[in-house]
């Protein structure tokens, strides 16, 4: 095409930091167009019968694109956020500024590959670079295809290979600058593309009034209306130059509302603004105070109440958006009829789990292992590198390994995974501060455990590049494992923590209310969920995928497979027994007593 401008187009690598892929783009620009995709596939039911993300994840992620977009700002640039399909609005948009390149990171799992294909045949130019893993695979002593089947075979060949990690690419200091938005009948044109692809976004957003999916051609009332709808959501994501390009032709450099319309525009956008931070503060700790804080005052429980009924609001709409039927999931296949029969039983379990999360509310005075609402859990690599410079200037790698097997508080592992997750941290700068802290105050048992976990993490990821789709099957790698079987109602009940057995039921628990468990608790009520009540491990995935804060696809996959024992480790799957779990790692009941009360309560 001719052009020099370059989409960026931010996947799981939300940092300016040590991105490689970011750096790449750069290099080939004249000028660069930052963007992040809001797909509503996202957030779209399962076929188990609950929305694929749940709002913990989902206000972690709107904090670290804030975090971005101020970063990019301060560098000369800013983030582009569009709602819709990559595949819809990225090439609309491409047609928009006058390119075909795409720049990207590479996510080796069927879904984001499946994206790739889509953009190349929409016409693309997409050009992907490999970044997520702390080694490169590359530099690994065997071909990707030939990785040991076991991990401890793996971590050994990379130890006795000395293989290190590179090291991180520190954050560019300017970034080159937008594009000029073109003008004229042509991209008028696509302006108008794109702009029907945020209108296709708007039934999902608070402001309902626009088009819908079904509605077909627009007409030129529900142009308008949608432009109307569309100025609203895109501000509610933050901030109006962001969404410029598809923005009538303007510059970002064109400033705020101008004309009647843009001051008509104002009451929907304060509107969806104030929807979407009601959202937010389904957070137990947004406003009412944070666990240092103690009892809340009667100003703080004043807003609390606010906050509370605001949260109300927002997750019963939210459940009454879910038809919670058919749409997609990570694994193939559609819900049966008899699933579909079922699928009532779940979504209730589900809609209770969301009031559950509401009812938390109360309970923000409660430890909970990642605050993500608080500032300094917060998402985004901003929190992200205060948090790492935290954690290894103190002694807590020392006594990592010690420590790693607890179930509560913020200490007692890195808590590095939801920023590592949502690539507001890499693994490099991870490892770069690990060897600093070594090198200040020697390596201990603990910081070479850290790095053994590390390599957890890049196992799975290189998992991915040896068997891809397969590890997505019923049965993943496994073709004599038995198919797995679903009951939903011990399923629901699984979600819902009200198995009976204390400890899974707190951990269920903690899970639906804080968006974390730790390791630990993970492996146990995994292994709870496929050996002792039979259920399928990819609902279970399912769930994890919906709740966690630190949602990452290769290492939610690989877990579950190991524990089902349908991965790669030969001594097949891992049953964890919850009572030993229970006497071994809550021995006083302490975690038991915290969660079975937040049950009580939230019976009431
Ligand atoms: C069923 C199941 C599902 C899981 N799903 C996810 C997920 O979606 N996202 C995710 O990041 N982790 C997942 N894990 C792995 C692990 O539980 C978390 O990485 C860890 O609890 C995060 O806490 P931390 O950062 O304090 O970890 P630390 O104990 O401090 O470990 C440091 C880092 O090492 C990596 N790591 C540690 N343990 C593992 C592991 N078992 N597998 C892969 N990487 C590991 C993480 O990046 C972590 O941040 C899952 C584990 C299980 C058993």
């Amino acid at each position: 095409m001719g052009s020099d401008v370059v989409i960026f187009w931010f996947r799981s690598d939300l940092r300016v930091g040590d991105n490689l892929a970011l750096a790449e783009a750069c290099a080939s620009a004249g000028r660069l167009l930052p963007v992040y995709c809001h797909d509503p596939a996202a957030d779209a039911p399962t076929r188990w019968g609950f929305a694929r993300r749940g709002p913990h994840r989902r206000a972690f992620l709107e904090a670290a694109l804030d975090d971005l977009d101020a970063a990019l700002r301060a560098r000369g640039s800013a983030l582009l956020e569009l709602h819709g399909a990559p595949c819809e609005v990225l090439p609309a948009l491409a047609r928009a500024v006058g390119t075909d390149v795409v720049v990207c990171e590479a996510i080796a799992a069927p879904e984001e590959e499946d994206e790739l294909a889509a953009l190349r045949a929409a016409g693309l130019r997409v050009r992907t670079v490999w970044q997520s893993s702390l080694l490169d695979p590359a530099a690994l002593p065997f071909a990707p295809a030939r990785l040991p089947k076991v991990f401890t075979a793996f971590r050994q060949a990379v130890e006795s290979a000395g293989l290190q990690p590179p090291a991180p690419l520190p954050a560019a200091q300017t970034l080159p600058p937008w594009p000029d938005l073109a003008t004229g009948a042509e991209a008028a044109h696509h302006l108008r593309a794109c702009r029907r692809s945020y209108k296709d976004e708007t039934p999902a957003l608070p402001c309902r009034s626009g088009g819908s999916r079904e509605s077909g051609g627009a007409t030129s009332d529900a142009d308008a209306e949608a432009e109307h709808c569309i100025r609203a959501c895109r501000r509610s994501y933050k901030d109006e130059t962001s969404a410029l390009p598809c923005r009538s032709g303007g510059s970002r450099e064109s400033g705020g509302a101008t004309s009647d319309a843009d001051a008509e525009a104002e009451r929907p956008i304060r509107a969806c603004r104030r929807s979407y931070k009601d959202e937010a503060s389904v957070l137990p700790c947004r406003s009412g105070g944070s666990r240092e804080s103690g009892g809340a005052t009667s100003d703080a429980d004043a807003e609390a109440e606010h906050h509370l009924r605001a949260c109300r609001r927002s997750c019963k709409d939210e459940m009454s958006a879910l038809p919670c039927r058919s749409g997609g999931s990570r694994e193939s296949g559609g819900a049966t009829s008899d699933a579909d029969a079922e699928a009532e039983r779940p979504i209730r379990a589900c809609r209770r789990s969301y009031k559950d999360e509401v009812s938390v509310f109360p309970y923000r005075a409660e430890p909970a292992s990642f605050p993500w609402w608080r500032p300094d859990f917060a998402g985004g690599e901003g929190a992200a590198l205060a948090h790492l410079a935290g954690y290894f200037a103190g002694e807590r790698p020392r006594h990592y390994k010690a420590t790693r097997n607890g179930l509560s508080g913020v200490d007692f592992s890195s808590k590095f995974s939801p920023w590592l997750a949502q690539g507001a941290l890499s693994p490099r700068r991870v490892f770069a501060a690990l060897r600093r802290h070594e090198a200040a105050q020697g390596a201990s048992e603990g910081s070479y455990w850290l790095w053994f976990e590390l390599l957890w993490r890049d196992y799975f990821r290189f998992l991915h590049l040896q068997h891809g789709r397969r590890l997505y099957r019923a049965r993943g790698l496994n073709a004599a494992a038995p198919p797995p079987a679903h009951d939903p109602a011990a399923f629901a009940a699984w979600c819902e923590g009200r198995t009976g057995h204390a400890f899974i039921d707190a951990g269920m628990r903690e899970l639906a209310a804080t968006g974390w468990l730790s390791n630990r608790m993970r492996q146990v009520v995994a292994s709870y969920l496929i050996h002792d009540l039979g259920g399928d491990w990819r609902a279970g995935a399912a769930w994890f995928e919906a709740q966690l804060v630190d949602y990452d696809v290769y290492s939610n996959q690989g877990n579950w497979l190991y524990i089902a024992g349908r991965g790669t480790d030969p001594r097949g799957g891992r049953r964890f027994d919850p009572d030993r779990q229970a006497a071994t790692h809550d021995a006083d009941g302490a975690y038991r007593t915290r969660w079975a009360e937040l049950d009580r309560r939230g019976a009431d």
